[in-house]
């Protein structure tokens, strides 16, 4: 009597830090060659600026969001604009901490929102890179990152507190962390943001306020998701 065939042996699980990789290589589709690329920051994008210098010669730069992504871009040899000197840029690739099913992202983790949210203005596609843990039906999960002026840091976080929000002012080295714009960061745990337009524009316009790590008015066209079954890409209307 013959052995009853044993099942095929499952593929081994992919890392987070693999899941990542897979997107940063995806993510070179929507490079437009012979122009300059809108770079944003954090892990997944240092996976995909590792892919962009093997295509390096086919760009003709990039416009970064951070000091950091400026440091990686230029020591592969990618030449880093500055924003002003670019009207328009047909793409803007960068991670998120957190996306919903209509491409609504909260971001600033790495404490890198203002400029990303610059620069993801000034370009025609946002492509978002992410792996399948970011992805929710609702943003609020991840502390919300807001980067405030510092003398009104006390103040924001009271509004926040009036929301039902619990805000921290992160820190590095036991100090208020300063961004690259001379501002701190306040995380904000506890908001359900059932509306990200809304909410986007209301806290916005708070005294104080650089920016709110809410995208919804930059809102992602494009997903990257890296998942266990590959990358799978999800379009925004
Ligand atoms: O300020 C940082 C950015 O918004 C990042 O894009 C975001 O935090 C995602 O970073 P990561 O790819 O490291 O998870």
């Amino acid at each position: 009597m013959t052995a009853p065939a044993s099942p095929a042996p499952a593929p081994a699980a992919l890392s987070q830090d693999e899941l990542k990789a897979q997107v940063g290589r995806a993510a070179l589709a929507y490079v437009v060659k012979g122009e300059i690329v809108g770079v944003g920051t954090g892990s997944t994008v240092n996976k995909f600026i590792d892919a962009l210098a093997t295509i390096k010669d086919e760009i003709k730069g990039a416009v970064s969001s951070s000091v950091a992504s400026t440091e990686r871009l230029r020591a592969l040899g990618i030449q880093v604009f500055d924003s002003n000197e670019v009207e328009e840029l047909a793409v803007y690739i960068d991670g998120a901490d957190e996306i919903d099913h209509r491409g609504f992202m909260v971001k600033g983790g790495g404490a890198a929102l203002t400029r990303e949210k610059i620069v993801a203005a000034q370009s025609k596609r946002f492509v978002c890179i992410a792996d399948a843990s970011k992805l929710v039906e609702t943003l609020g999960a991840f502390p919300l990152p807001v980067e405030v002026v510092p003398m009104a840091v006390r103040r924001v976080m009271r509004q926040f507190a009036s929301l039902g929000g619990i805000s921290q002012v992160r820190e590095k080295d036991g100090l208020p962390l300063v961004t690259d714009n001379g501002q701190h960061i306040v995380d904000v745990t506890g908001l359900h943001i059932a509306d990200p337009l809304a909410f986007e524009s209301e806290v916005s316009q708070w005294p104080g306020v650089v920016t709110v790590g809410v995208f919804a008015h930059q809102k992602a066209d494009v997903c990257l998701l890296g998942t266990a079954t590959g990358v799978k890409t999800m379009q925004f209307a």
